[in-house]
């Protein structure tokens, strides 16, 4: 198959002479100039060729046609590094070769699209694209269809969109409606909306297997459909965690390309009932009460966020719990072994191994640790769970800067009561390069599971109790009916067993430690950006549950120095300058 599909032969880009040569992985074109002694190569993977057309073709930021006979035109990937983020830009980048008959320009249609076919299986034919139409600055719309669609069109994806008409539309639609046909999913909006799609993907594959998703001790099954994020929220969290960078032409053409990046997803489970997934941040405390307290300044846009941290930083809170938790295998990671889960993570790859081999007669250290539960109890100002380093444009290296997308674990970090300005430290160092881990007040583990219980005894039982009640539905201060807008808090009532109907619940001004004489005993968790109003939750992390149509952080310090285009030097180099 490789060598009926390798082509050579002298084409013209421009009034340029080029020596073109399509091997098995790659199509380069070197300028055919003996003199010039800079001539470098021009080497793109198949598998990042966008699309061959026959002719002179433009495709942004309008189409143009012009249909010769001896011309073809090339889109692929072209990378250029972002200043302002982890990753690698990726633009469309499109190089228009003359050939000498109108045979050979056949020729080379022909082979390279069938290469592109060969190395990109994944690459998608049909997707179902949902776009919330006011998420972020309410551009989704625009955003798809003028950098987005062109992108699909060109890549001969055809998408069924739909605009929604309501929160959980698409959620819904995943868990209800036909999907025979679709190879993917494409969320265009910010991380509520990916949070709903997720659900939707999840629970229907589930739903699909026949398996209890309310029953933590199941494995869950792996989604076959892909998931597609097209930054254009106010916080796109996750899109900057697996892809390095929030720009919406950079994830269309990883859609395009049909990459894939395996993500860990979290269950909550509360009572008897599973209650939400998610990828980015379990959290009580501090994150609980900011979301909390975010939740009353909506008007503010995403300014709310600052306002709350503040007013909740001010407030000076800490809770008290136990926390157990069920250890990862130590061997194969660790939270502070400052390694970084960039593209093509060795830790990911290892557990991808782990998760889709029989590994049970193999010795494998992968399939024998088994660690046991560990109890620890105290006040803390925090305790958050993340499956992924959770780093965002605020927070570059994130949460946990060591935590992996795909290797079936999370990491999860216990900050003890201190004083505020310890733990203006701890918030402070997110936003730097200095180890957050390394205060006498924090410890942080790699995890499989997590219990979190309120601790008995004393005043606080008494102030539990009392929630209970309200959690439970009554009319307690703590929950009220209400709208919460934007939101996917309904989610949470599908757990069964579970007598809060939380359709339409939510939580009061909780936050009141500016001017309530007596702080609340329990705060509420923050589940990517959704609240849960129970304290009692317990956590499992499901390795690969979903794939993204991404590929991880592309290490852009090979493009910082300048070089915007991957080309070789023809004489000594081969690697990416
Ligand atoms: N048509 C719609 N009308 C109202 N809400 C919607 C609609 N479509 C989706 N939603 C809900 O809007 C919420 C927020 O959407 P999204 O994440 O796209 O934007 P965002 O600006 O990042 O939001 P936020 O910062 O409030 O989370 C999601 O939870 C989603 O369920």
């Amino acid at each position: 198959m490789e060598t009926d599909l390798r082509l050579e032969s002298s084409l013209w880009v421009g009034n340029k002479r080029y020596l073109a040569v399509l091997t098995g992985w790659h199509l380069k074109w070197t300028e055919a100039e003996k003199k010039n002694p800079d001539k470098q190569t021009v080497s793109v993977p198949v598998a990042e060729v966008v699309g061959v057309e026959e002719g002179r073709v433009e495709i942004l930021p309008h189409k143009s046609v012009e249909d010769t006979d001896r011309d073809f035109t090339v889109f692929y990937v072209k990378r250029s590094s972002s200043r302002a983020s982890a990753g690698l830009l990726w633009r469309l980048g499109r190089t228009q070769f003359t050939c000498p008959s109108r045979v050979l320009r056949d020729q080379w249609i022909k082979n390279l699209r069938t290469a592109v076919k060969t190395h990109s299986p994944l690459r998608p034919h049909r997707l179902l694209v949902f776009i919330n139409p006011f998420g972020g600055k309410k551009k989704g719309r625009q955003i798809y269809h003028s950098l987005v669609a062109p992108l699909f069109e060109l890549a001969g994806i055809s998408s069924h969109v739909i605009v929604t008409e309501r929160a959980n539309q698409a959620r819904d639609h995943l868990l209800k409606k036909d999907l025979t046909g679709f190879d993917g999913v494409v969320c265009v909006g910010g991380d509520g909306m990916f949070s709903e799609i997720l659900h939707g993907v999840i629970g229907r594959t589930q739903q699909e297997a026949g398996l209890c998703e309310n029953d933590p001790a199941v494995t869950l099954q792996q989604c076959p459909l892909h998931i597609g994020i097209i930054p254009a929220g106010s916080t796109d969290c996750v899109c900057y965690a697996t892809v390095g960078v929030i720009d919406p032409v950079t994830s269309a053409l990883h859609v395009v390309i049909g990459d894939s990046q395996p993500l860990d997803v979290c269950s909550v489970h509360h009572g008897l009932g599973q209650v939400r997934y998610s990828v980015s941040l379990v959290g009580y405390g501090f994150y609980g009460d900011v979301l909390a307290e975010s939740e009353h300044h909506r008007w503010m846009g995403p300014f709310r966020y600052d306002y709350s941290g503040a007013v909740v930083f001010l407030s000076n809170r800490s809770y008290r719990g136990t926390v157990q938790y069920l250890p990862a295998d130590p061997l194969l990671s660790s939270p502070r072994d400052k390694t970084r889960c960039l593209s093509g993570c060795g830790v990911c790859a290892k557990s991808t191994e782990r998760l889709f081999t029989n590994t049970s007669d193999s010795g494998s250290q992968y399939s024998t640790y088994s660690g046991e539960w560990v109890s620890v109890d105290g006040r803390f100002k925090c305790v958050s769970l993340t499956c992924m380093s959770s780093s965002c444009a605020k927070s570059p290296l994130g949460l946990s800067p060591s935590a992996h997308l795909a290797d079936g674990t999370g990491d999860l970090i216990l900050v003890r009561d201190t004083n505020p300005l310890g733990f203006l430290k701890y918030l402070y160092r997110h936003t730097t390069t200095q180890d957050q881990f390394d205060l006498p007040f924090v410890e942080v583990h790699r995890v499989k599971a997590v219990r979190f219980s309120l601790a008995d005894g004393g005043e606080e039982a008494e102030d539990n109790a009392g929630l209970s009640g309200a959690m439970d539905g009554e009319d307690g201060a703590y929950i009220k009916n209400g709208k919460r807008s934007g939101s996917q808090q309904h989610l949470a009532g599908r757990a069964k067993g579970q007598t809060m109907t939380s359709e339409d619940k939510t939580v009061t001004p909780f936050m009141c430690g500016l001017c309530c004489s007596k702080a609340p005993a329990v705060s509420v968790w923050n589940c990517d950006g959704e609240i849960l109003p129970f304290p009692e939750i317990f956590c499992k992390i499901h390795g690969q549950l979903v794939c993204l149509y991404a590929r991880g952080i592309e290490d852009g310090a090979s493009l910082r120095d300048g070089t915007e285009e991957r080309v070789e030097c023809n004489r000594t180099c081969t690697l990416p300058r």
